[in-house]
């Protein structure tokens, strides 16, 4: 699949996309949202490339969703390929995290809900996710790829109101290791980038074959400046797993039905994945072009 830049914007700020999905925050409890927040394939190339052709008849850019349980690398691999189509990588949690950082009253209620590892109400989610399309639109973007939205059944289908996904990306990895790997995340508080001190290497035996994820390190200036995210505690980490299950099947269901969806099973380290991940995705590597940052 060629990586080229495309005027998805053309489309979206057209209104008509963004204009729905405004539509959509408003109706689902704009009054409740004034008040509180003002502020929610199977593996067959065939259908990714009818996808690619249905995204170009659309003259617009890649819109992808990523899906996957907590810790399982959404968002490295989402950055890795939102880098390589030219398109923004739109994480929720980033937005959630901005917003419980950046308000007061609504930030609180927001952190409160976040630091018990529950899910964010779809009116919450959906009106950062416009209002993060919307500075996107005013700079021109084109296409997108969400990460660890949606989680519900009910944001796949208001998504599906607003606008075409061409391929759900599913990534899936053993729940022993992903409790390892959301143990081991910390954040650099200067810079904001992720990192992974976990170093997996687990023999077969309990839940499936050996698996190596050896740890992300940052580099020497960020070592004093390394946080954990509040939420990622063993007891919170289980209790995100179990919700994230019983709401992620009924999205995984609702883009299988479309021929959307793209299973991939984590294989280990990003060395590992991140070529298998391509090959699985029908893309080949070349140099990408930076995109420019919305925050
Ligand atoms: N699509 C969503 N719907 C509802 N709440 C969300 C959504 N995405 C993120 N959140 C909220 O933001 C928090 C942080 O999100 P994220 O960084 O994706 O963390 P995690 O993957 O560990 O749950 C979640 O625990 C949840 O409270």
């Amino acid at each position: 699949m060629a990586t080229r830049i495309y005027g998805w914007l053309a489309g979206l700020t057209a209104s008509s996309a963004l204009q729905r999905l405004r539509n959509q925050t408003q109706s689902r409890g704009g009054a409740a949202l004034a008040v509180a927040w003002e502020v929610e394939l199977q593996q067959e190339v065939p259908s990714l490339v009818a996808a690619e052709e249905g995204r170009q008849a659309a003259g617009r850019g890649t819109q992808w969703v990523f899906l996957g349980c907590p810790g399982v690398g959404k968002g490295t691999y989402a950055t890795r390929l939102a880098s390589l189509l030219h398109v923004p990588h739109i994480a929720m949690g980033d937005l959630v995290r901005q917003e419980i950082d950046h308000s007061t009253f609504q930030g609180i209620q927001l952190a409160n809900a976040v630091n018990k590892g529950k899910l964010l109400p779809d009116e919450v989610v959906l009106s950062l996710l416009l209002k993060r399309l919307e500075r996107g639109a005013a700079c021109g973007e084109s296409g997108f790829i969400l990460d660890g939205f949606p989680r519900t059944i009910s944001q796949a289908k208001i998504l599906d109101q607003v606008t075409d996904i061409d391929l759900a990306v599913n990534l899936r990895l053993r729940n022993d290791v992903l409790i390892s790997k959301c143990l081991g995340r910390r954040i650099c508080v200067n810079c904001g980038k992720n990192f992974n001190l976990a170093d997996i290497n687990e023999e077969s035996g309990g839940e499936g074959s050996r698996i190596i994820m050896p740890p992300i390190l940052p580099p020497q200036a960020c070592l004093s400046k390394m946080i954990s995210r509040r939420n990622d505690t063993e007891e919170v980490i289980k209790d995100r797993l179990q919700v994230f299950a019983s709401e992620n099947e009924p999205v995984e269901d609702f883009y299988q039905k479309q021929g959307k969806l793209l299973d991939f099973d984590v294989p280990g380290g990003i060395p590992e994945t991140w070529p298998r991940l391509l090959a699985a995705l029908g893309l080949e590597e070349k140099e990408s072009m930076p995109h420019k940052l919305v925050t």
